[in-house]
């Protein structure tokens, strides 16, 4: 720890040294933030960005990367940068120049930067296109760290990275490029180390708490997830003051998960409606004709909202909990709208069932129980925003309940399920389902649009901490169900990522 506080006070000073190389300065940003540790540094990191954005340095005739880093970071931070000083990179005809292919790290750059786009930004769009075309056809031509860069970053765009692990792989990239006496690299290191330590100790809780509950036995046609459930808020949000958000939220997902597996899989129609008319009532009562297993689930998430409660109690923010529990009323009508729709064989239009769909993404929940674990910024106006899913919760939510459709599709046609977002299109606009994965693949692409534009937008006093956590959950989902595989069901698939952040020593990660 005292190590640590040494090597923060170096990197703070190399921070708030004048700038002499504007490159030189915004690599050192990018470095720190995407080495996990720009949470020490974010009063100093926002200082600068914001005075680049009110006095933007001369960018005129600078290279493709300094331009593409700085567009990048002050969008990132919630600046609207300019797109259009791309246009001096493009020719009459609009296309980048053909010059840039030699330029591999601009390229990289540039890559990375289009991804903060906005709708209307075709440029951008054709930037994406562009580099990554490009970008992987050299591969093979890179030196060896720079070609790990180039393939990490063509399957984790920094905008859809989740941080914490993001911070995992970019540790030895950094670290083969660093001199052995950097105080940023040996300062990421050490904090990793002991960020993780306290990471382990959340987990070991979180699992006694689970096998404690003994759903295994007592509910044996839940997914026993407990580890993937916890991954979640992890990813969302790592940094040590979390802790009792990322407690919370992993719960709130271990018990959903059964939630749905019981309206998914589990109760006949009427069984559904008595659970439902229970979660109304925030009672037991009208379960006594349901089988025993399900009131197990009841119970545990009854004693879920107790806990919540008594560990906000605290911090004086109990009185946030109600909301979270009237999302999670609304998420059992939605269930049950699902149930119903499975039971009559009726396929809604797409437009009636993602209306339904955004909410059975548990997004909207998982969203604002998160917040509870935002201390300062866990406000009442915070609470009333996310309580009208404004438009950046929306979109997560979108990219969440599409991407699980495009992921499970096929596996859910197997059995009795109800129709995917998929099938709505296929069986509303008679498309093949290679169209309809066309259409859900763009309505990604603008969902992710409308997070960077409600990002730079900072309206109505939404705090940057609390967007920077609906963007997280975003990438999280890209991340566990994104490239057509559920993860999350078929665990094996993200067992590396665990181990990546809660079991691999730090010791191992540099040059690895
Ligand atoms: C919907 C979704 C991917 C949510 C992610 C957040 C999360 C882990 C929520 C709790 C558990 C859950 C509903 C998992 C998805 O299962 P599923 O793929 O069987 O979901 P479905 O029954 O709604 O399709």
């Amino acid at each position: 720890m005292q190590r640590s506080k040494y090597l923060k006070e170096k990197v703070r000073k190399l921070i708030l040294a004048p700038i002499e190389d504007l490159t030189e300065k915004l690599n050192l940003i990018d470095n720190i933030k995407r080495l996990g540790v720009s949470y020490h540094f974010e009063s100093e990191i926002e200082q600068i960005l914001q005075n680049m954005h009110n006095n933007p340095p001369p960018l005129k005739g600078k290279d493709l990367h300094t331009i593409s880093l700085w567009f990048r970071l002050l969008r990132q931070q919630g600046y609207h940068a300019p797109s259009d000083i791309f246009d001096q990179f493009r020719d009459e005809n609009g296309d980048f120049n053909n010059s840039l292919v030699e330029d591999v790290v601009g390229m990289l750059s540039l890559y990375e930067a289009a991804y903060f786009g906005i709708h209307g930004e075709d440029a951008l769009d054709q930037a994406i296109h562009f580099t990554s075309r490009h970008l992987k056809s050299r591969l093979s031509t890179m030196n060896p760290n720079l070609e790990r860069k180039a393939s990490h970053a063509l399957d984790y765009p920094v905008r859809k990275g989740v941080p914490r692990l993001e911070a995992r792989y970019y540790i030895p990239m950094y670290s083969a490029e660093a001199s052995p006496n950097d105080p940023l690299l040996e300062l990421a290191l050490l904090d990793f180390h002991i960020v993780q330590l306290l990471h382990k100790e959340e987990l070991q809780h979180v699992t006694e708490w689970w096998k404690k509950l003994d759903f295994v036995t007592k509910v044996p046609f839940a997914r026993d997830r407990v580890v993937e459930a916890y991954f979640w808020p992890l990813g969302v949000y790592y940094e040590p003051q979390y802790i009792m958000g990322r407690t919370i939220v992993g719960k709130l997902i271990a018990v959903t998960s059964a939630v749905d597996d019981t309206y998914d899989a589990y109760g006949t129609l009427e069984e559904l409606e008595l659970f439902t008319e229970a979660f109304r009532r925030w009672d037991a009562s009208p379960l006594d004709p349901v089988p025993e297993c399900m009131k197990v689930v009841f119970h545990a998430l009854l004693d879920l909202f107790n806990e919540m409660e008594f560990l906000t109690a605290k911090e004086g923010k109990s009185c946030f909990v109600p909301y979270v529990k009237e999302t999670f009323q609304k998420l059992g009508e939605a269930y049950l709208v699902e149930a119903k729709w499975c039971n009559q064989g009726y396929i809604p239009t797409y437009e009636e069932y993602l209306e339904n769909g955004v909410v059975t993404s548990c997004y909207p929940l998982l969203e604002i129980a998160s917040f509870l674990g935002l201390a300062n910024f866990a406000t009442k106006h915070v609470f009333d925003w996310i309580s009208n899913v404004p438009r950046i919760v929306r979109a997560s939510s979108i990219i969440c309940r599409l991407t699980d459709d495009l992921s499970s599709h096929k596996f859910e046609r197997k059995r009795v399920h109800v129709a995917s977002a998929v099938e709505c299109l296929m069986n509303q606009h008679r498309i093949s389902e290679e169209e309809a994965y066309q259409i859900l693949e763009k309505e990604l692409d603008n969902a992710w649009k409308d997070i960077n534009e409600e990002c730079m937008k900072a309206e109505g006093g939404v705090p940057k901490v609390v967007l920077d956590c609906v963007v997280n959950f975003s990438s999280v989902i890209e991340l566990v169900y994104g490239k057509f595989a559920d993860k999350y069901t078929h665990a094996e698939l993200l067992k590396d990522h665990v181990a990546a952040l809660v079991v691999d020593s730090v010791h191992n990660l540099q040059n690895k």
